[in-house]
């Protein structure tokens, strides 16, 4: 690092550490923070952040400090929220205070991204974008992407058929090719389309830019006054690049949209639903043209992701959506459980017959189905340790003092493994539990309180979908390694912000002769 930038560094960490003391003056007599590991001088608790599967350690701590855990770090504060009704409390009922997001230097004051949803701070816009994110995508709206999502499954079916071994980038293609046309009515032909390689591109660009450490202006903010020809500030010209390629990922879609209507050829999409209904409105706000933009931009960005407070993701790991992850979840944990994948077979055989293919209105009756994947998205939950909140104003919680501005995570991993709530047994996979219909739904996969990810039904509807058809057609089988049938290790996870399992071969055959003509009719 060049001198100039280490004499910034080293100036903002004495303020840093001036701030941090003053602020810890602040805690009300009577009231203290809550336990956590004990920090270092000027630097609290950075070195114990962990640099890989953060939410094992949190797990860690939460068994040894309870249902709330502090850290402070250079600048900035933590809160691990670690008990179901704790969350509930602070995320729902306290839900005003505690539903701000982190404003990052990189995302916000550089690359301008404060337009979407994601990170749009609690508050009007927020209140009115989320308004039209919802009108796009509630439970009604989304009967009118089933069409798109069974056109995808079945493209996943027929390659599943041909090609088994490349299971992987079949599920990461049919996820984003499905989000793509549902957003933008776009019809990406496979994942070699210059729009899905650009947008791929430049969320694995973003993914590495949220990675603290990355760039030091994220950490040190004082950086970001550094004029871009000054030696050392190489980053700027960078992310001004990466800032110019977002705009082309949001504004090629956009225009392609706005042609196909004008050409009277546009699919049904979200984009194509909201022009039509400003066309028609002579009260439609006045930056409507801004929210045709980003409204959309905002699904398609959060559902394809990652834009996200990352603590510790190695880089390489962000081509992967959450929908994906889920899927690739599902074919290790079928290898893992074969009594499960037969007990599905058995209730699929019975509801829907081997003549037929599940649609999504079978979910009320595949209820078999329905458990695997709310204990998927539970066991291994996929996003572990949820998307950050911030806290806006100071509170008090029992006997502690949380600081305005703490970024405040629920603790999902070890919520979704609590064994007073899931049953002693809660780090096993057993779907059965699910068909209890006391046990709670593992909601907190999607997030908390009003910032709760208003994509879950259509992002569930397209997994069941795809989990439904794949074991109606196929079993999921150990590869016939040289030494006999190869099992995943369990547990084998690759490190970041998403969980997904590491690469591992598996067999995928048709189950019987039904299933074989089911697919080759697709051929035809
Ligand atoms: C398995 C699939 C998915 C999972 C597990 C998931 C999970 C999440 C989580 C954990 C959050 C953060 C919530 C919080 O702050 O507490 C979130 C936010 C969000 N998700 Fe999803 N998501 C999925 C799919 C989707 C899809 C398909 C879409 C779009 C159609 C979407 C749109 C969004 C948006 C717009 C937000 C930001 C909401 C806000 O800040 O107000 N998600 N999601």
């Amino acid at each position: 690092m060049p001198l100039s930038t280490l004499a910034y560094t080293g100036l903002t960490g004495v303020v840093v550490y001036i701030a941090a003391r003053w602020w810890n003056s602040r805690i009300p007599r009577g009231l203290k923070l809550p336990p956590g590991p004990p920090g270092r001088l000027l630097i609290g608790n950075l070195l114990d952040l962990p640099k890989s599967k953060e939410w094992l350690t949190f797990d860690q701590w939460t068994n040894k400090y309870g249902d709330l855990v502090y850290l402070s770090l250079p600048g900035a504060s933590l809160l691990l929220v670690n008990s179901y009704e704790l969350a509930k409390e602070l995320f729902d009922k306290k839900g005003n205070i505690y539903s701000n997001r982190y404003q990052s230097t990189v995302f916000i004051d550089i690359l301008k991204f404060d337009w979407s949803l994601v990170f749009l701070q609690y508050g009007e816009k927020w209140r009115r974008d989320r308004m039209y994110f919802h009108q796009l995508f509630n439970q009604k709206a989304i009967q009118e992407y089933y069409d798109i999502q069974m056109k995808y499954t079945k493209v996943l079916l027929k390659r599943l058929y041909r090609t088994p071994q490349e299971f992987r980038t079949h599920v990461r293609y049919i996820m984003g090719a499905s989000v793509l046309e549902v957003t933008y009515g776009m019809q990406p032909m496979s994942e070699e389309d210059p729009f899905l390689v650009l947008s791929e591109d430049t969320i694995q660009k973003i993914g590495e830019a949220g990675i603290p450490g990355t760039y030091m202006v994220d950490i040190f903010p004082i950086l970001k006054h550094i004029p871009a020809w000054f030696p050392g500030a190489g980053f700027k010209t960078e992310l001004e690049q990466l800032g110019r390629q977002v705009t082309e990922m949001v504004n090629r879609p956009v225009k392609y949209a706005k042609d196909s209507l004008r050409k009277g050829n546009a699919q049904p999409s979200a984009i194509s639903a909201l022009i039509e209904q400003f066309e028609n409105d002579p009260d439609r706000p006045e930056d409507y043209e801004d929210l045709v933009k980003y409204v959309p931009g905002s699904a398609y960005i959060a559902a394809i992701d990652t834009v996200r407070l990352n603590l510790s993701s190695p880089r390489n790991e962000f081509k992967f959506l959450k929908t994906s992850g889920v899927l690739l979840q599902f074919f290790y944990t079928m290898l893992l459980n074969p009594e499960v994948q037969k007990r599905a077979q058995q209730e699929l055989d019975e509801v829907v017959g081997s003549d037929a293919l599940p649609s999504i209105e079978d979910s009320g009756r595949l209820k078999y189905i329905n458990a695997i994947l709310q204990e998927l998205l539970r066991w291994n939950t996929v996003v572990p340790s949820g998307l950050p909140h911030v806290l806006m104003e100071d509170d008090v919680v029992g006997k502690y003092f949380i600081p305005k501005g703490t970024i405040v995570f629920g603790n999902t991993w070890s919520l979704l493994r609590n064994k007073s709530v899931y049953g002693s047994d809660a780090d096993q996979f057993k779907p059965e539990r699910f068909l209890n219909t006391d046990t709670p739904l593992p909601d907190f996969a999607f997030g908390y309180g009003r910032r709760v990810c208003p994509g879950q039904h259509f992002a569930e509807n397209g997994m069941f979908i795809a989990i439904a058809c794949i074991l109606h057609l196929f079993d999921i089988l150990p590869f016939e390694g040289e030494n006999g049938p190869e099992l995943p290790k369990a547990e084998d996870f690759d490190s970041g912000s998403f969980l997904r399992p590491k690469p591992f071969k598996c067999k995928i055959i048709p189950r019987s002769s039904a299933a074989v003509r089911t697919l080759e009719e697709f051929y035809n």
